[in-house]
């Protein structure tokens, strides 16, 4: 089955997998404050669609913010502002809306919080956003509503790979993001 992106939201962790039929040629790369961006492999064709490269995965002093696209910059700086999560996220993604392309793609979002933790995903039809209490699953296609997706691992490293391992087609890399006593480990998976 095809899914294109999706992430996993757990109360303390959280991953994302690209998975991609037009843009395989991609990787995560680790970048200053703890930040984790999508990015054209050195091999990519160049392309001027707009929604291929941004950062995935974003830190405040008590939060983690991941997703598929450029939602992931203001849902971050709303919670730095003070917004509780749910807000930041239903803002950013009515905002953003779906990805214009020829699949009216649909963004996807996930904040770790200090002591909640949320999942949103804004399609054409719907904008939801939900409270998890449990790791729940959410995908651009076909699983593009939240629901129960158990992980094995409980480290960075340890999510992002199981993400990656995960039998959906066209795996591309992935990202994971842990709690850890003095704040949040991150780590990439990029299949080398
Ligand atoms: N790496 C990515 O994040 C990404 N890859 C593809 N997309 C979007 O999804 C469309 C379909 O891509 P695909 O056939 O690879 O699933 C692309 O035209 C692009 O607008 C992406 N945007 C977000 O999901």
């Amino acid at each position: 089955m095809y899914v294109g992106r999706f992430i996993v939201v757990a109360p303390d962790r959280a991953a994302y997998r690209v998975s991609s039929r037009s843009f395989p040629n991609r990787q995560v790369i680790e970048r200053e404050g703890g930040t984790l961006t999508v990015v054209p492999t050195d091999d990519a064709e160049e392309t001027d669609n707009p929604y291929i490269s941004y950062n995935c995965l974003r830190q405040t002093d008590d939060a983690a913010v991941i997703g598929n696209g450029t939602q992931v910059d203001p849902i971050t700086e709303k919670l730095e502002l003070g917004y509780p999560a749910r807000d930041a996220l239903a803002e950013s993604l009515l905002a953003l809306d779906y990805e214009k392309d020829d699949y009216d793609t649909p963004r996807i979002a996930g904040v770790v919080g200090d002591e909640e933790s949320y999942i949103g995903i804004v399609r054409r039809d719907a904008l939801l956003v939900e409270a998890v209490d449990e790791p729940t699953l959410v995908a651009t296609y076909e699983k593009d509503t939240p629901e129960a997706h158990g992980l094995v691992n409980e480290d960075a490293a340890g999510i992002a790979t199981e993400l990656y391992d995960l039998e959906f087609e066209h795996a591309v890399c992935a990202a994971g993001v842990a709690k850890t006593d003095d704040g949040f480990e991150t780590a990439v998976e990029n299949g080398e």
